[in-house]
């Protein structure tokens, strides 16, 4: 058991150990296994902070007198009992916590003399009380080091930690070294001080409470849940940490998902296909709906969409003789419920506001009809953008949807979009396009075309924009060409008239 932090207040994010002196790392789950770990070498650790700094493998003096720096070795050893059956493994750390000298790296005695100066004089304040700690800074079984942190400081932290980590019995011992109590004007300082501190945390805390992405810090979530959909695609769902209750997610974008390798962090991005709306930047007054028919018999937006959690809906690219499969699909196919991934976000140049309004590539543009060419998992941030404008009463957006897949059970999300399939005013149209059909399909058959986009979506307009998302195949080869020629055809497109989603 160790703790580890960064001297610059930053966040510690990754931990390795490594049990052949540094040839190689492993990366440490947030939880340890409680099988005791059988080697024989040392045990050496080391740690990155969010900017991917870490420890040297020799200490040097930095620029804060900081020495205690390098890659952390431990020595285990056996220690023969005196029961002959019984051996015991222990775990010999650099130096002893406190005035100990049990560790495998003696003292310098440069830190000897400069412990030896506080250890003659030691006060420390609890509860209001002043106490002389020099005779327990001994035999103190959390280390001499723990009280002298301690030493001479008038706040309300000694208490609050001393309560946090002591007895009734270590209350007794404290009461042998009490001094006396200190002055009213003492204590005023020390609560107001307390005061300050703690209505700062909270205010922490709030804003930390409202939302949880952040664009540059990686933040844990824990799988919860896991459906498959089809047959190579699963929609996961993943918690929150702590009490916080909304993901933060504008309308079309994306947030990476972290998975630690050996050597190095795996990265890849999704689309949330839950919480459906996002909570920030809704203006109250504009009633969200969960759509239940049409919005007129929607009840109002309820807790289920997503409140202290997220889905994802992800494709797996399962090996084959061909290729290796997908790296992070693979991982995430078979990640335990319950275990932890790293995310952090948004991405994306494309936004939706409502009532027509993106900010494309940070230009604000606004858009009275909407066309999409979706294929495969790219139906993700499409479906983002479906159900925004159908559950926002009020928002008239119209909608012309393209849907490619290989076969019926490829559609994705097929239980969430037929309630807008079966649209009855005509607000949204979609349309699938099957490349693997059998008899009884009475949708599009073969590849998406210039007739069949022609066909099914918007005609270009000034206020109409055409998105597209889905394999490259698709996007590429099909869609793309196509709409070049449709829009330049017909007008002169402006930038973001035809974007991909997942730009
Ligand atoms: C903004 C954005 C949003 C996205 N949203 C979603 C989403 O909501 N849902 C979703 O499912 N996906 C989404 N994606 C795609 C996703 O990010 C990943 O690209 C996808 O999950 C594949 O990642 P992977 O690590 O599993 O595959 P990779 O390891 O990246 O491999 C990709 C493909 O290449 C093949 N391959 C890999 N190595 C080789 C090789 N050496 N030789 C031949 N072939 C090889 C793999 O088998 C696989 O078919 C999104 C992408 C972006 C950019
Ligand atoms: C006169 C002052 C103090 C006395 C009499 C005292 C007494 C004790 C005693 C008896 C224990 C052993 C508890 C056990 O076995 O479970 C202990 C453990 C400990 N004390 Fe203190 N303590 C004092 C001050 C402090 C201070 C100021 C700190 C720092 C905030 C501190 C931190 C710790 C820690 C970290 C442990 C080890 C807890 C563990 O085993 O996990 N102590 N102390």
């Amino acid at each position: 058991m160790g703790y580890a932090y960064d001297g610059g207040g930053h966040e510690v994010q990754r931990v390795e150990v490594s049990v052949d002196d540094g040839k190689t790392w492993l990366y440490c789950l947030r939880r340890f296994p409680d099988a005791p770990i059988r080697h024989g070498n040392n045990i050496t650790v080391r740690c990155f902070n969010v900017f991917k700094n870490t420890q040297p493998r020799e200490p040097g003096w930095n620029i804060v007198g900081m020495m205690n720096n390098c890659w952390y070795v431990l020595r285990p050893g056996i220690v023969d009992d005196k029961d002959p059956k019984e051996a015991t493994l222990v775990f010999w750390h650099p130096t002893e916590v406190g005035s100990g000298d049990e560790g495998w790296m003696k003292p310098s005695v440069e830190s000897q003399i400069a412990e030896a100066k506080h250890k003659d004089d030691c006060w420390i304040m609890v509860d209001g009380k002043v106490y002389d700690a020099t005779s327990v800074l001994e035999w103190h079984s959390g280390g001499a080091a723990a009280i002298l942190g301690h030493a001479g400081q008038v706040h309300q932290e000694t208490s609050d930690e001393f309560a946090g980590i002591h007895d009734d019995y270590d209350y007794q011992k404290l009461k042998e070294c009490a001094l006396g109590t200190v002055t009213d004007k003492a204590a005023n300082f020390i609560k107001q001080n307390a005061e300050q501190a703690a209505k700062k945390a909270t205010e922490s805390g709030d804003a930390q409470s409202k939302i949880i992405l952040e664009k540059h810090r990686w933040q844990p979530v824990r799988m919860i849940a896991m459906r498959e959909v089809s047959k190579d695609t699963r929609t996961c769902r993943f918690q929150l940490p702590g009490n916080i209750k909304v993901l933060g997610l504008g309308t079309c974008q994306h947030v990476e998902i972290g998975f630690h390798l050996e050597n190095r962090m795996l990265v890849r991005s999704y689309t949330p296909t839950k919480p459906l709306l996002s909570l920030q930047g809704i203006d109250e007054s504009d009633k969200m709906w969960v759509a239940n028919g049409s919005p007129e018999d929607g009840t109002e937006r309820s807790s289920v969409d997503g409140e202290g959690m997220f889905d994802l809906t992800i494709k797996t690219y399962f090996p084959d003789q061909d290729q290796p499969g997908g790296a992070m699909s693979n991982i995430l196919d078979c990640v335990p419920i319950g275990e932890e991934v790293e995310m952090k976000g948004s991405t994306g140049e494309i936004e939706y506001h409502g009532s027509g309004e993106f900010t494309i590539e940070g230009q604000r543009r606004d858009f009275t009809r909407v066309s999409l060419v979706l294929g495969g998992s790219g139906i993700t941030p499409g479906y983002s953008l479906i159900t925004r404008i159908w559950l926002t009463k009020g928002d008239k957006t119209q909608l012309r949807v393209v849907d490619a897949n290989r076969t019926e059970s490829d559609i994705l999300l097929r239980d969430e979009l037929v309630q807008f399939e079966r649209d009855p005013q005509g607000q949204l149209q979609f349309t699938h396009v099957l490349s693997h059909t059998i008899d009884t399909w009475q949708g599009e058959k073969g590849y998406v075309n210039e007739e069949i986009l022609q066909r099914c979506l918007f005609a270009p307009d000034e206020s109409n924009v055409d998105f597209l998302c889905g394999p490259s195949r698709l996007i590429q080869k099909a869609a793309l060409p196509a709409l070049k020629r449709k829009l330049s055809s017909e007008t002169t497109p402006s930038d973001g008239q035809c974007a991909d989603l997942r730009s």
